[in-house]
């Protein structure tokens, strides 16, 4: 079965070789046809619909199915390359003393870990696939989910189990924090053999990725060290690498996520000029996660910094209890526009192009023939719609 797409006012390829697209500096690099209509197929119980045909309206062909957008737009669903969303209990009182000046540190993670893992099975999926549901209704179709609130064998491989039902993107993040009753220097050292050793071995089935939280910065979080060991660890058990990095402070984090081949370092919001260097060198991806900057009363990263240097940059929303409980990728396209020296365009970029760079996904961030139907739609006559409505929902996955 196919289905024809018609309406499209805009319709955002991110592709820069689209036929027709119009040569406005506004659009630039995003390939935006006027006018246009797409079709989609295929799509059965073990694949995904496909992207047939794109192109002007005026020239598609016919299709089993068809829908008239009557003048709204579509870009590719939003890819947020970076969340935790398997977690409960609440953090509200700890964000509320944030906005009057406690500093963040990371310490506010034991207090999840102690009620993710009080959780059942069943009331932690119910809240997974809540958020995930409120991420489509928000435009995000391809979403990764990290572990890190369990921090003990069994209650890590429950996460990844659970991240596992809703995204093949599951991060193993057994190095989120040294649990609190094992902050004393053996207890440490303790957990990170776990960490790189037991843990890894049960975890590293149910994921793809490991990641770690290098912020010397933090007493609770890992220095560059013990942060290169979990990163090789993981990476002889198969697992590709992404770092917690530079969020707190200048770190290791960046180089270190360099010089390891991850896919991504994440935060960046303390860059030195051999940071940003080593980045644009790479094919690396900075990741941007301006909430949590508006969530902690930190200083936003310089995202023009990067872009102008060379980098490959990407932004995620970081949904979390506690740096940043929004999962709202037309919220960080926003903050991304007003507060990080990103031109509109360079935030939809980096919201969907860069984040299926983050991930090393080929199949989604773009509109073109042959990769995955993963639309989003905007309720708006252009695209732009999605940073200048800010707070307005206006952009929703399409659902076919
Ligand atoms: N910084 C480390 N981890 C999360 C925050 C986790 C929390 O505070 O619960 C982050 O990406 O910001
Ligand atoms: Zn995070």
């Amino acid at each position: 079965m196919s289905m024809l797409i018609t309406g499209i006012a805009e319709l955002v390829t991110c592709e820069s070789t689209t036929e027709g697209a119009v040569d406005e500096p506004l659009h630039a690099g995003l390939g935006v046809l006027r006018d246009a209509a797409v079709v989609i197929g295929g799509g059965g119980e073990d694949s995904a619909p496909t992207v047939e045909w794109v192109g002007p309206a005026a020239q598609a062909p016919a299709a089993d199915w068809a829908i008239d957008l009557e003048g709204r737009s579509v870009v590719p669903g939003f890819v947020d390359s970076h969340s935790h969303l398997v977690f409960a209990g609440d953090r509200s009182a700890e964000f509320a003393a944030r906005m009057s000046g406690t500093p963040y540190d990371g310490g506010g993670i034991a207090v999840t870990v102690e009620a993710t893992r009080a959780a059942t099975d069943g009331e932690l999926r119910a809240t997974l696939q809540h958020r995930v549901q409120e991420m489509r209704a928000q435009g995000t179709t391809t979403v990764e989910v990290k572990s890190g609130y369990g921090l003990t064998v069994e209650d890590e491989v429950r996460a990844l189990r659970l991240a596992r039902e809703v995204t093949p993107e599951v991060t193993y993040l057994g190095a989120h924090v040294v649990p609190p009753d094992r902050r004393d220097p053996a207890g440490r050292a303790a957990y990170l053999d776990l960490v790189c050793g037991e843990m890894l071995q049960a975890c590293a089935p149910h994921a793809r990725w490991v990641d770690v939280f290098c912020e010397p910065a933090s007493p609770h979080a890992f220095d560059g060290q013990e942060s290169r060991r979990v990163l090789e660890a993981g990476r002889d058990a198969g697992l590709e690498l992404r770092v917690h990095g530079n969020q707190l402070g200048e770190g290791p984090g960046a180089q270190l996520a360099v010089e390891l081949g991850a896919a991504s370092v994440d935060h960046c919001t303390y860059l030195t000029d051999a940071d940003v260097e080593a980045l644009a060198g790479s094919d690396t991806v900075a990741t941007l996660l301006p909430g949590v900057e508006f969530s902690t009363r930190q200083p936003y990263p310089d995202a023009r910094r990067l872009l102008d240097a060379g980098a490959r940059v990407a932004i995620a929303s970081d949904c979390n209890p506690g740096t940043c409980y929004s999962s709202s990728m037309p919220l960080m396209i926003a903050l991304a526009v007003r507060e990080m020296g990103m031109t509109p365009a360079e935030a939809l970029r980096a919201a969907t192009v860069g984040g299926a760079q983050a991930l090393r996904r080929t199949d989604i961030g773009r509109v073109a023939v042959g990769l995955r139907a993963d639309l989003a739609l905007v309720d708006a006559p252009s695209w732009l719609h999605i940073p200048y409505r800010v707070g307005v929902p206006v952009v929703r996955a399409l659902e076919v």
